[in-house]
């Protein structure tokens, strides 16, 4: 029996079962979106388990068969996720995995295309943009259906925080973080709305203070929340569980939905060959184009800054 409002079999695959895969997994299973859900792990013990307490809270949300896969099994599958791969311990950068993940890549990522050429792969390993480069150089897919999750986690980070401040909605604060994710990571002020205001008007038309260095604080705390979660509980993974559920959404119901997503950058701002999150629309064939925002100046020498960190990383390891 197919899921509530879904008419046709709809195949997901996640490669790493580890503490984002699994999370991802729970959430996929509640959405109802998905139909097949493929655990696959080098640790096949782990995703194992993972199927088996998923499939137990079946009976309780909606159908969908949730099991330990191969390679083989990510036939036909409309987006496989990966996040397979070492993750920071306290004190390391996104940066410092790089070599690590681009190994592990080197055996995945060709086995997912040798048997799924046409889905879609969205990457979440860290450092993600560096990795979704390195996915799409070795799948020989067209850019547009290699994604990385990038900075819709930071975005949402910036959302949340921002709401907090302006005691709104989170959903009803417009605002985005682009470039890297991670520490070169750039806040886009210049375009930050409430109800179609910009902050600076909204302030001033609602008797809010806006206050420079308290603003600058929720980006400071936006981009270093990675590091605070560590500290405190090892790993993050429920908002970026979240995050690829949204993305995998958009995709399965072909949405067209605005999101900070990675993906091929070229002749934007002078940037050019590298992977990095810019509002994408996404849709059943992943991205279908990155949007031209207008950035001031401080905003696209952030943006070239960021680009330049990426690229660099990209070439130090030989891609
Ligand atoms: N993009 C983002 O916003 C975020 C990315 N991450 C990243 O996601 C990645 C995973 O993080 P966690 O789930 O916390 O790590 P984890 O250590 O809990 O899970 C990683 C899983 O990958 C598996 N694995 C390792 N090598 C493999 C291979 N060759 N084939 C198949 N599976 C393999 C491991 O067995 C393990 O189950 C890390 O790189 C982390 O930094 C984490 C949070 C947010
Ligand atoms: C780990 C990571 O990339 C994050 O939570 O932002």
């Amino acid at each position: 029996m197919l899921p509530e409002g879904i008419h046709r079999p709809v195949k997901v695959g996640i490669v790493g079962t580890g503490n984002v895969g699994a999370t991802f997994a729970y959430a996929l299973l509640l959405s109802g979106l998905a139909t097949e859900i493929i655990l696959i792990d080098n640790n096949r013990a782990r995703a194992e388990g993972e199927a088996m307490d998923l499939n137990h809270a079946a009976p309780l949300a909606r159908p969908a068969r949730v099991f330990a896969g191969d390679y083989s099994d990510l036939a036909g599958a409309v987006v496989t996720v990966v996040t397979a791969g070492s993750a920071q311990r306290p004190g390391e950068t996104r940066l410092d995995l790089a070599g690590r993940n681009a190994e592990i890549f080197r055996s995945i990522i060709p086995k997912i295309t040798q048997f799924n050429p046409s889905g879609i792969i969205l990457i979440a390993t860290n450092p993600v943009d560096i990795l979704s480069y390195v996915a799409w150089k070795l799948s020989g897919l067209p850019h547009n259906q290699v994604i990385g999750s990038g900075t819709i986690l930071d975005t949402a980070r910036f959302r949340y925080l921002l709401s907090e401040y302006f005691q709104v909605d989170p959903r009803s604060v417009h605002a985005y973080i682009i470039g890297e994710h991670g520490d070169s990571e750039v806040p886009v002020w210049s375009l930050a709305n409430i109800a179609g205001m910009r902050l600076p008007v909204f302030c001033t038309r609602n008797n809010f203070g806006c206050i420079d260095h308290e603003l600058e604080e929720i980006f400071t705390q936006t981009r270093d929340a990675a590091y605070h979660i560590i500290e405190r509980k090892g790993a993050t993974y429920y908002a970026i569980g979240a995050g690829l559920l949204r993305i995998v959404e958009a995709i399965i119901r072909d949405q067209s939905t605005v999101l900070s997503v990675s993906n091929l950058i070229q002749n934007y701002y002078g940037i050019n060959d590298v992977y990095l999150s810019l509002p994408c629309v996404i849709d059943r064939g992943g991205v279908e184009r990155v949007i031209y925002l207008e950035l001031n100046d401080e905003e696209a020498i952030g943006l070239r800054k960021s680009a330049s960190v990426l690229r660099k990383m990209i070439e130090d390891l030989g891609f």
